[in-house]
């Protein structure tokens, strides 16, 4: 059974104040598989943040249905989802979205402290990951004293924290220069390596080239898929880019 499936989704946006409405995902499906690193790619209005916000239960799809563990998203109660969320997906934005007036280390504690998680346990999770992402000299800092790569490694601390089932990622080095970011991804391939799953929304061919797979989104659906298998990730850049340029001056029709 696929770690998440996603199963004829479709999300319709109705504007608040007229009968307009927008189709922003027509029928997705696919599923990742526990353990894969999967990144979503599309132009600008493909639907992947709308996509990642279903699966990531912070809306509602209009018809269709995501299974963790085979478990419908739909059908958890409203006052439980906060927990879920906390408890089994991890989430790195683009803009970091740490607590500027929380320590790191407070940051990176925050989930456990919202489920109450006894203090040694906490500390005993905390150790090795800021090891493995060389935050360590910086847990008692705030953010505004660390630079952008650095805010986005203690954002992919807090994501593992909580041993989430999924690690979900939107435009993770969106705010990052060449350098940070080629850090960050080399971080989260690792992590991937160490068997940890996640799926990235990501505008970046050589991001998504440290991925194992790179699914491209265009019009609301999934139109094209590509596996890395034994490519280089500059092999794999190259053909993301192909694919990219394909798909983009191509009405219909897969390549
Ligand atoms: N809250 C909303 N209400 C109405 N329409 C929306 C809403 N959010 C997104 N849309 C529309 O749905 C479509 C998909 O948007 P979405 O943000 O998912 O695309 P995206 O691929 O993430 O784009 P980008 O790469 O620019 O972030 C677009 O046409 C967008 O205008």
């Amino acid at each position: 059974m696929a770690l998440l499936e996603i199963k004829n989704l479709k999300k319709v946006y109705t504007a608040r104040f007229s009968a307009q409405q927008t189709e922003a995902l027509s029928t997705v499906n696919f599923s990742v598989e526990e353990g894969e690193f999967v990144s979503i790619m599309g132009e600008s209005g493909s639907g992947k943040t709308t996509l990642l916000n279903i699966i990531s239960t912070l809306d509602d799809a209009t018809s269709g249905e995501v299974y963790l563990d085979g478990n419908p998203l739909s059908k958890i109660k409203d006052k439980e989802v906060s927990a879920f969320r906390r408890s089994t997906l991890g989430f790195v934005f683009q803009d970091f979205n740490l607590l500027d007036n929380f320590s790191i280390k407070d940051n990176i504690l925050l989930p456990l402290v919202l489920s109450k998680t006894p203090i040694e346990e906490m500390e005993a999770r905390l150790a090795p990951i800021v090891r493995n992402l060389g935050i360590e000299a910086h847990i008692h800092k705030y953010p505004y004293e660390v630079s952008g790569g650095q805010k986005q490694r203690v954002a992919v601390a807090r994501a593992l924290i909580t041993r989430p089932k999924i690690i979900l990622a939107d435009e993770p080095t969106g705010a990052l220069d060449s350098k940070a970011s080629q850090n960050l991804m080399e971080i989260l391939k690792g992590i991937n390596e160490e068997g940890q799953t996640i799926l990235m929304v990501t505008h970046s061919t050589r991001a998504a080239s440290f991925s194992k797979r790179v699914l491209f989104i265009r019009d609301g659906s999934v139109y094209h898929e590509i596996y890395r298998g034994g490519q280089t990730a500059d092999e794999f850049m190259d053909r993301i880019s192909q694919s990219l340029t394909v798909l983009s001056s191509r009405g219909e029709g897969h390549e």
